[in-house]
């Protein structure tokens, strides 16, 4: 954890009490991160369905690797993109909000829908997120930018650990597909699948009631294509003096990972630098400085019941005015009807039907366990810490439009 004697506390005298009972409380706290109650100033109005979002905020460089003929800096464009997106997933509340906040646990069946409109040479981008599992919670997405032919889709969950702060291992990981320049849009074996796994993430900056994400270890993005990016990641004081530090290489399969085509080093939420290393040029990307796209959704009074901003419209609102007693009266309706809708399902023996999104074994899906294989990542599926391995169904999204589910807004304890 970082220690610096000059950072100053950042929180608010009246909830210094109740932070500190909080930091004591984390040492020995061993449940899941949803159950975790924090202080009030550090609670989120948004809920986690929506950092699925993140992944494409920056839909020119999502779509990118699709227009590049040459494989090698197709994968090249795909690690930065890559790269492009840490700073959206891991500081933006930190930028927006000075500090972490502990985001809405979302619901089975949450909504979140929106898309990057039509912009020039981008074309629209798409996206789905959804609330697959409660217990353990997981969210899976899928963004689909159709004039290029690119999909990302995958799924989350978190594992959590508590000894002086908090770990997370994410378990999970986002499939990438691209239809090269060259290739038929409709004939999916000429498509290009990137697996990416997800890092592990630890809180640093708690004792000063600001805490912020830092990540580690190593992730990989392996393609079809026979290209590797590894991304290892480290805080400040090891590889370097500088937080959110990372070292990256991109290499041939065949020639190995001794051999790199391209290097970039950097901070992920700052600056970092790409560099080939035959021709020795280099490329500065500057995550913090680069304008991102905003999402459009649907005017709250036109979405589905189900969807996030909707159903927690009340919830977010008394959270952001810092009425407690309200947070907790509109959230207890929400999970109150949750668990009389599971209850419902129990005595029927059935099980809640998921919008766009469905649970497959694994083995279904032949270019997943081919690239898993590769790296030995089947032994970290922990698809019981996911409620399952979760893929779209993209003929369910095919003009969809609210109401989504087939059970109303009296199952979410919501008027209409
Ligand atoms: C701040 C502290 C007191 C509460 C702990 C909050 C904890 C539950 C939050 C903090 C950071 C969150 C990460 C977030 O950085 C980004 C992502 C990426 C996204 O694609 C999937 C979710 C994830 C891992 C968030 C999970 C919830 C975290 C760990």
């Amino acid at each position: 954890m970082t220690s610096s004697k000059d950072q100053q506390s950042a929180i608010p005298p009246q909830s210094r009490s109740s932070w500190g009972s909080f930091i004591k409380s984390i040492a020995s706290f061993n449940g899941d991160l949803s159950s975790m109650t924090a202080p009030p100033f550090i609670l989120s109005s948004t809920s986690l369905v929506e950092y699925s979002a993140y992944w494409a905020e920056h839909p020119a460089l999502f779509v990118a690797p699709a227009k590049e003929p040459d494989p090698e800096r197709r994968a090249l464009l795909v690690l930065k993109w890559f790269l492009s997106t840490l700073h959206q997933q891991y500081c933006t509340r930190s930028e927006k909000l000075g500090s972490e906040k502990k985001p809405l646990n979302p619901f089975l069946g949450e909504l979140f829908i929106g898309k990057w409109p039509e912009d020039g040479e981008t074309g629209e981008t798409t996206l789905i997120s959804e609330q697959v599992s409660h217990h353990p919670p997981a969210t899976a997405y899928a963004i689909q930018n159709e004039k290029h032919g690119v999909e990302l889709q995958g799924y989350n969950a978190q594992k959590a650990s508590f000894s002086s702060t908090i770990y997370i291992k994410q378990i999970g990981h986002a499939l990438l597909s691209i239809t090269p320049p060259s290739a038929d849009k409709n004939d999916p074996a000429q498509k290009e699948t990137y697996l990416i796994t997800l890092p592990s993430l630890h809180i640093e900056g708690l004792i000063y009631g600001s805490p912020f994400v830092e990540l580690e270890k190593t992730t990989r993005i392996v393609s079809t294509s026979g290209y590797t990016a590894k991304i290892d990641y480290s805080g400040k004081g090891w590889l370097s003096g500088k937080k959110n530090t990372f070292s990256a290489i991109l290499y041939k399969e065949s020639e190995g990972e001794k051999k790199p085509l391209y290097t970039a080093d950097g901070q992920w939420s700052d600056t970092f630098v790409i560099k080939n290393t035959r021709t020795k040029e280099t490329e500065t990307y500057m995550a913090k400085h680069t304008k991102t796209t905003p999402l459009m959704l649907a005017p709250l009074d036109e979405q589905d019941l189900y969807e996030s901003r909707r159903a927690w419209r009340d919830v977010a609102a008394a959270i952001e005015r810092g009425d407690m007693d309200a947070v907790s009266v509109a959230k207890s309706k929400i999970e109150n009807a949750q668990r009389q809708l599971r209850k419902t399902e129990k005595e029927k023996g059935e099980e809640w039907e998921r919008r766009f999104f469905k649970r497959i074994n694994e083995g279904e899906d032949e270019v997943f366990m081919k690239l898993a294989k590769s790296q030995g990542y089947l032994t970290a599926l922990e698809s019981d810490k996911s409620g399952g391995v979760w893929r779209f169904q993209p003929e369910r999204a095919v003009g969809a439009k609210p109401p989504y589910h087939k059970v109303g807004g009296e199952g979410l304890g919501l008027s209409q």
